[in-house]
C-alpha cells in the first residue's frame, strides 16, 4: 500500500501569461500534518485548488492515493475533506441543519455522522442558534465538521486560522492534532505565516 497520500510532479499553474505556482514537486506522507508557507499570493490556495480539483494544471500531474488519472478525480475526493476559502453556509439553519444538508449530498446513510461530527468539532453547546449568529470561530468549527462529515482520509484547509483570536487558534490547532493524533487523519494546511517559530508553534 502506497505511504503516501498526495504527490505532486512539476505541478503548474498559469493564468493569462503569469505562473500562479510553477514546477511545485511536494510529498505529502500518510499520516502527517504537512504545512503549506508561503506570503499572500504566493499560490497556496492556488495549489490547494488543484489538489482538490476545483482548478486543473496547465503543466504536471498531481498523484492522489497513488493514483495520478485525472479522470479519477471524483473518485479520490472521496477520500477527502477541504475547507477553501469561505465555506458557505445556509445562514438561517443551525449547525445541524448545515451538516444534515451536506450528509444528504454526500449520501452518507444515517444521521449518528450529524452528532458525531458536532461532538468532534466542539459545536455541541450551539443547539438550535442559527449559523448567521455564530462567531467567527464558530463558523471555522461548522466548517471543518462539513470537510469532516464523511470521514476523511486526507483533510486540506486552507488558511484555516485567518481572523480567529488567539484563543481560537489555539483551539483549532488542538483540535487538528487530535484528528491527526486519534484518527490517523492525514492534513495538508496553509498558512502566510512565514515566520518559522510562529509555525511550528502552529502545528
Ligand atoms: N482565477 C485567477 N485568475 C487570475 N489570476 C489568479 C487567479 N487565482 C489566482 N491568481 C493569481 O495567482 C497568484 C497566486 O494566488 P493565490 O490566491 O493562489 O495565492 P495565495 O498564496 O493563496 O495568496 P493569499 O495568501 O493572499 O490567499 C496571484 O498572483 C493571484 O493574483
Amino acid at each position: 500500500m502506497s505511504k503516501y497520500i498526495l504527490r505532486t510532479n512539476k505541478l503548474s499553474k498559469k493564468y493569462r501569461n503569469d505562473f500562479a505556482i510553477e514546477n511545485i514537486n511536494i510529498t505529502v506522507k500518510k499520516g502527517e500534518i504537512y504545512g503549506l508557507i508561503g506570503q499572500n499570493g504566493a499560490g497556496k490556495s492556488t495549489m490547494l485548488r488543484l489538489v482538490t480539483g476545483l482548478a486543473f494544471p496547465t503543466g504536471g500531474s498531481i498523484d492522489l492515493f497513488g493514483n495520478d488519472n485525472p479522470n479519477m478525480i471524483t473518485e479520490v475526493q472521496k477520500r477527502m475533506g477541504a475547507i477553501i476559502e469561505n465555506p458557505a453556509f445556509f445562514s438561517n439553519m443551525s449547525a445541524y441543519e448545515n451538516l444534515e444538508v451536506h450528509r444528504l449530498q454526500k449520501g452518507i446513510p444515517g444521521k449518528d455522522c450529524i452528532k458525531n461530527t458536532i461532538e468532534l468539532v466542539g459545536l455541541k453547546d450551539t443547539e438550535k442558534k442559527k449559523v448567521k449568529n455564530f462567531s467567527l470561530g464558530m463558523k471555522q468549527r461548522l466548517g471543518l465538521g462539513i470537510a469532516l462529515i464523511s470521514d476523511p482520509e486526507f483533510l486540506i484547509l486552507d488558511e484555516p486560522t485567518n481572523g480567529l483570536d488567539p484563543m481560537g487558534i489555539v483551539e483549532l490547532r488542538e483540535l487538528i492534532k487530535k484528528l491527526n493524533r486519534e484518527r490517523g487523519l492525514t492534513v495538508l494546511i496553509s498558512s502566510h505565516i512565514c515566520n518559522n517559530r510562529c509555525f511550528n508553534k502552529f502545528l
